[in-house]
């Protein structure tokens, strides 16, 4: 035992003699683990260790006293003496197994000291959380959050002396409710929120979160702290999924007690209307927007109208006319690793996530694009400087709201012809080729090269951010954090599309265990935009199981993947697709996104690989 572990002790150390086994054992702590060895000795060579548990890898700790002991399982139990029990797990990949380790004592004494100094000695990890708010959602999935909380999370944070108030909802928007009317005493108590359901309810329980963050003084200071963590026990559990690597309500549970701790990039995704919805995983316009719309009129079904909805809107496969711009960030990821626990991209500081936040939910803050080179001959945007160097962003910056306000006008022909100049000095240092790349990668379908030819032929005359939908930006309040910056460009793309994606996350699932994006990041402040062209269904099929299979894949001709940091769509079919922001849908012509970088904190630490 080393001298810190003494000095903790004390002078009267407990009797380590003990069991373990059916085999007579010493049991001390050592540095950071709890070790059992055997009292006999060993043939020469051979370790006497018999158990070896690092503190920090302990969910729990539990004593039954040698009459409780005798009415239970007498397996591995010497004489009839008390039996404390060491609990915590074994990994079997990222699926974790709860592995209880019976100790047998002499007296009851020597067990009760033994259980208190382990007990003692996880009540000063600080990040073991102590009282809980749990939000079940009857009615998610197979209806089965109600048994999954009684008899897997329940029994878990009982072993590991958490309390919790437990809190069934009603309806939706339930737990929004249930977080936005409680006393701050009673939030400030809580070390976190487990939502037990599916995508929908966390993603309810994030946004009261932010509600509450937005307030300010108190509640913002605990809002921003506090960890949420999703036990999956609904019909997709992408989030859940996505950070522990497996849909297993019991590894979620588990990671909560051991007090793991992630950032996780958030989605916010704004309507023309004001609308405003915020996602940990995916959104989807088309195809996989499409198949939500369906479905949700065959919820009754459970989780398997996700299969006949999907399989209804791939015979009547159908494809959308949009203008999307989207920012590109100004350094992009030098590898593609995946996200794994103590990953290096996801440990980097977040920048400005609380005055973010502040601005998002106070008001409507919606990036657009600066004051943009108008691209005749390509899709690049870039952000149009003056002669000072000086933004137009930051020169006048946008101050209006949705409800209304002063705003700044659109362009003057002599911007405008700044712009011009500004695209074409770009286009031809480097952005040019870009296209040419594309062109040439198109060549190689010849059903899809007239395609491409046809979109290139719209964007030469209308792909103007400022003129087609004017009133749309300026409408909007703009932050000047998220204004074009030093290195940052807007690029626009516009054609028809079978599916875009937005994913903020690997957003892995059942259906997609790699998830849809392998090399994204739980918090490393990027999206990528996944842009399916119009393709035959064969083709969509192809990209269906590339999902399934690995992740998107790029090398098909009608796909394209780009890293971006905020985005906006414009819908031109009239009557188009609805959007399917992590499970909830929304409709409108014109769409508006941004990563907040490692916004919230989950339990959790990412796939261990
Ligand atoms: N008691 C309730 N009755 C009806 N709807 C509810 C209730 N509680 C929550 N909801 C709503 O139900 C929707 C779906 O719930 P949830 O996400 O938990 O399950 P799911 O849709 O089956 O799973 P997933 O989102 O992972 O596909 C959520 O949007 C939530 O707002």
């Amino acid at each position: 035992m080393d001298e810190t572990t003494m000095l903790c002790l004390g002078p009267s150390l407990p009797n380590s003699e003990c069991h373990y086994g059916g085999k007579r054992s010493r049991i001390e702590v050592d540095g950071d683990s709890v070790n059992i060895s055997s009292a006999t000795a060993c043939p020469r060579g051979r370790s006497n260790s018999a158990l070896q548990v690092l503190i920090r890898e302990v969910t729990g700790v539990s004593m039954r006293s040698a009459l409780q002991s005798s009415a239970a399982s007498t397996c591995c139990r010497h004489h009839d003496g008390p039996l404390m029990f060491i609990h915590t797990f074994r990994r079997k990949k990222f699926d974790w197994v709860p592995v209880d380790h019976p100790i047998e004592f002499m007296d009851e004494v020597s067990a009760r000291q033994w259980t208190d100094l382990i007990q003692s000695l996880l009540y000063d990890l600080p990040e073991r959380p102590l009282h809980l708010f749990v939000v079940i959602n009857p009615f998610g999935g197979r209806q089965k959050a109600d048994s999954v909380w009684q008899d897997v999370v329940k029994p878990i944070f009982e072993r590991a002396n958490i309390t919790s108030d437990a809190f069934r909802t009603g309806y939706r928007d339930h737990a929004v409710e249930l977080l936005q009317q409680m006393p701050l005493e009673q939030f400030q108590g809580y070390s976190g929120i487990v939502a037990i359901g599916g995508d929908g309810l966390f993603q309810e329980c994030l946004r009261g979160l932010l509600a509450l963050r937005s307030r300010g003084g108190a509640w913002q200071r605990k809002a921003a702290a506090i960890r949420i963590a999703q036990v999956p026990a609904g019909s997709t559990d992408a989030v859940a999924c996505t950070i522990n690597g497996c849909r297993s309500a019991v590894t979620a549970a588990l990671h909560v007690v051991l007090g793991d701790r992630a950032k996780l990039d958030v989605l916010e995704v704004r309507t023309q209307e004001g609308q405003c919805r915020y996602a940990c995983s995916t959104a989807s316009y088309g195809f996989i927007g499409d198949v939500l719309g369906a479905s949700e009129r065959l919820r009754w079904m459970g989780p398997a109208r996700y299969d006949i909805s999907g399989m209804m809107t791939f015979v009547n496969l159908r494809s959308y006319a949009v203008r999307l711009w989207y920012k590109s960030p100004v350094e992009p990821h030098p590898s593609r690793s995946v996200c794994c626990s103590d990953c290096p991209l996801c440990s980097e500081p977040t920048s400005n996530a609380f005055d973010a936040v502040d601005a998002s939910i106070s008001g409507v803050c919606v990036p657009r694009p600066s004051v943009a080179a108008v691209a005749k001959d390509s899709t690049v945007f870039t952000a149009a400087t003056n002669s000072d160097g000086v933004s137009e962003d930051d020169r006048h910056p946008m101050v209006g709201t949705i409800d209304g306000g002063p705003q700044r006008g659109p362009l003057s022909e002599h911007q405008s012809s700044q712009c011009h100049r500004a695209f074409h000095m770009r286009g031809a240092s480097g952005f040019g080729e870009q296209m040419i790349s594309g062109s040439l990668r198109h060549h190689h379908d010849g059903l899809l090269i007239r395609k491409f030819e046809k979109e290139q032929e719209i964007r030469s005359h209308d792909c103007n951010p400022m003129s087609a939908s004017d009133s749309w930006f300026g409408n909007v309040h703009l932050k000047d954090s998220v204004c074009v910056g030093e290195g940052e460009h807007w690029h626009c793309w516009e054609g028809e599309v079978s599916s875009l994606m937005i994913v903020v996350t690997p957003t892995r699932s059942d259906k997609s265990k790699h998830g849809i994006v392998p090399h994204a990041h739980l918090s490393d402040g990027r999206l990528h935009l996944v842009i399916v062209r119009r393709c035959t269904r064969w083709q969509f099929l192809r990209f269906l199981l590339s999902l399934a299979q690995g992740g998107v894949d790029e090398s098909f001709s009608f796909v394209d993947v780009k890293e971006v940091v905020a985005w906006r769509c414009e819908e031109l079919t009239p009557q188009g697709s609805v959007w399917n922001v992590d499970g909830e849908l929304m409709r409108s012509q014109y769409m508006s996104a941004r990563c907040h970088h490692g916004l919230i904190n989950v339990f959790g630490r990412g796939p261990e690989l």
